[in-house]
């Protein structure tokens, strides 16, 4: 069973995947025209060491969602490790989060713990959670998810998605670090060099992990890691 094909869950992420590309258009239009590409993400992550809140505050009504093709990436991981237990950094309007608890949906169930800095945010993400018939499979964490995941996960975690702030990829690691299964699958987007040492980390097997780089969406800086210990 594949609830991404058709019926309700695939009805809302239609829905959801066209009013995040008529809200981020002007925003992705900006990003496009930028010349420099990679001076962009440099520049972004600058302005994130200097004001993380001010700057997420100020992207509050953007989904900054992942693609529908990444979605389908992360339905297939979740698939493909029996996850039962997921943890997400930066759930947004909750677009990538339903993508993964429609996997949960179509095995036995499980829990996905959501976050996000931002109120509005996360309270979308619930009433999208909703509608797509979700909503019992996920539990969202308002706040600095470097505070709000130290409450603890209630479990060993199969899968984790990072996609908050891209200079706090490493801390978020190391934070749910002890509660990883040998073999767990970590799957960054815009995991940048640049982010805080994120890539040197995962990318060296004496800390525990094998990870590459994902051939789709070049530029975004998608990384598949899994955890070796
Ligand atoms: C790229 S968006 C996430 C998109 C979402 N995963 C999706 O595909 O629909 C990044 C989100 O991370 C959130 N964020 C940034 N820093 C955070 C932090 N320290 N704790 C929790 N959320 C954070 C932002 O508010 C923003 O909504």
């Amino acid at each position: 069973m594949d609830s991404l094909s058709q019926g309700l869950v695939a009805d809302v992420l239609l829905r959801l995947h066209r009013e995040a590309e008529a809200a981020d258009a002007p925003l992705m239009q900006a990003m496009g025209e930028a010349t420099d590409q990679q001076g962009a993400i440099s520049h972004f992550i600058e302005a994130e060491t200097r004001d993380l809140t001010g700057v997420y505050r100020g992207l509050a009504d953007n989904f900054l969602n992942v693609s529908p093709e990444f979605g389908r990436f992360l339905y297939l991981c979740a698939r493909a490790c029996k996850a039962t237990r997921i943890v997400e950094f930066g759930s947004s309007m909750g677009i990538s989060a339903i993508y993964m608890a429609a996997a949960l949906r179509d095995m036995s169930g499980g829990r996905l713990i959501g976050t996000d800095l931002e109120s509005a945010k996360i309270a979308r993400a619930r009433a999208n959670l909703a509608a797509a018939g979700l909503d019992d499979l996920i539990e969202f964490r308002v706040g600095d998810a470097c505070e709000t995941l130290k409450a603890g996960i209630g479990g060993e975690i199969d899968m984790v998605m990072l996609d908050g702030a891209f200079t706090l990829y490493l801390p978020i690691l190391k934070l749910l670090e002890p509660h990883l299964k040998c073999g767990a699958v970590i799957i960054g987007e815009n995991a940048f060099a640049e982010g805080a040492g994120y890539l040197d980390y995962v990318r060296d097997p004496q800390n525990g992990y094998l990870s590459l780089p994902l051939p789709f969406n070049p530029g975004r800086g998608n990384e598949l890691t899994i955890r070796t210990r």
